[in-house]
C-alpha cells in the first residue's frame, strides 16, 4: 500500500486520523513560517499554510501520500493563531468571550502522483461570556497552549461553548468528512469503512 505521511506535530491530528482508521506510516512535522501575509484573510491563511506544510514535507517522501493541515480562529478579518504566551492567550479569550467566531481548518493532501488536493472548512462557534475568574481558571489549566484562538473545544473549554455549526472534528484540528472524501477520491485504501 502507498505510504502515508502525516506532516503534523499535532497529537490531535494523529488521534483524529485514527478515528477513521488511518495510522500514518510516518509522522514528519513541517516547520514553516506561519506569519500571515499583509491583508491575508483567515481562510486564505489556513489554506496557504496547509499547502505549504504539505509541500515542505513532500520533498523528502517521494511517492507517498502527504497530509497536512492548519487551523485558524477568525474574528472579523483578524486571524487568531496559537497564543505565544499567557498574556496573549488572555487577550484572545477576552476577545472571543460572548462573541460568535469562525474556525477555518484547511487540509492539504499530496497524492502519490504529486497532485495537490486541498479544502478549507468553516465552522461557526460561540463561547459564552467569560467572567474574569473563568478566564483565570482556563489560563491556569494550561489547555490554551498550542491551540489556535487559545482554546480547545475537546477539553475544559467545552463547558463554555454554547453554539457550534459546522464540523466539530475540524475545530479540533482535522475535518474528518473532507479528509475521508479526499482520500477516497485518490483511491487511498487505508480508510476504515463505516
Ligand atoms: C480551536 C481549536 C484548535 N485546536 C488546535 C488544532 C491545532 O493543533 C492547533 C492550531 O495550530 P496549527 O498551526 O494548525 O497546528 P499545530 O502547530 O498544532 O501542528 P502542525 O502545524 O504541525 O500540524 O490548534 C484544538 O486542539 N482545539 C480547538 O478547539
Amino acid at each position: 500500500m502507498t505510504r502515508f505521511v502525516l506532516a503534523s506535530a499535532s497529537p490531535r491530528r494523529l488521534d483524529l486520523l485514527a478515528q477513521i482508521g488511518i495510522k500514518p506510516d510516518q509522522v514528519d512535522p513541517a516547520d514553516v513560517d506561519e506569519t500571515p501575509l499583509k491583508d491575508e484573510s483567515p481562510r486564505n491563511l489556513a489554506l496557504r499554510l496547509a499547502k505549504l506544510k504539505a509541500e515542505a514535507v513532500h520533498a523528502s517522501h517521494a511517492g507517498a501520500v502527504i497530509l497536512a493541515s492548519d487551523t485558524v480562529v477568525a474574528l472579523g478579518h483578524r486571524s487568531l493563531a496559537k497564543a505565544s504566551d499567557e498574556g496573549e492567550a488572555r487577550k484572545f479569550l477576552g476577545q472571543l468571550s460572548g462573541r460568535r467566531h469562525r474556525v477555518y481548518t484547511a487540509v492539504a493532501v499530496i497524492d502519490g502522483e504529486n497532485n495537490m488536493h486541498a479544502r478549507v472548512v468553516r465552522t461557526d462557534v460561540k463561547l459564552k461570556r467569560l467572567s474574569p475568574s473563568e478566564i483565570d481558571a482556563y489560563i491556569d489549566s494550561g489547555e490554551w497552549r498550542g491551540k489556535a484562538g487559545a482554546y480547545g473545544i475537546q477539553g475544559l473549554a467545552a463547558a463554555y461553548v454554547n453554539f457550534i455549526s459546522g464540523s466539530y472534528s475540524s475545530v479540533v484540528g482535522l475535518p474528518l468528512f473532507e479528509v475521508s472524501q479526499i482520500l477516497s477520491g485518490i483511491g487511498y485504501k487505508g480508510l476504515k469503512s463505516a
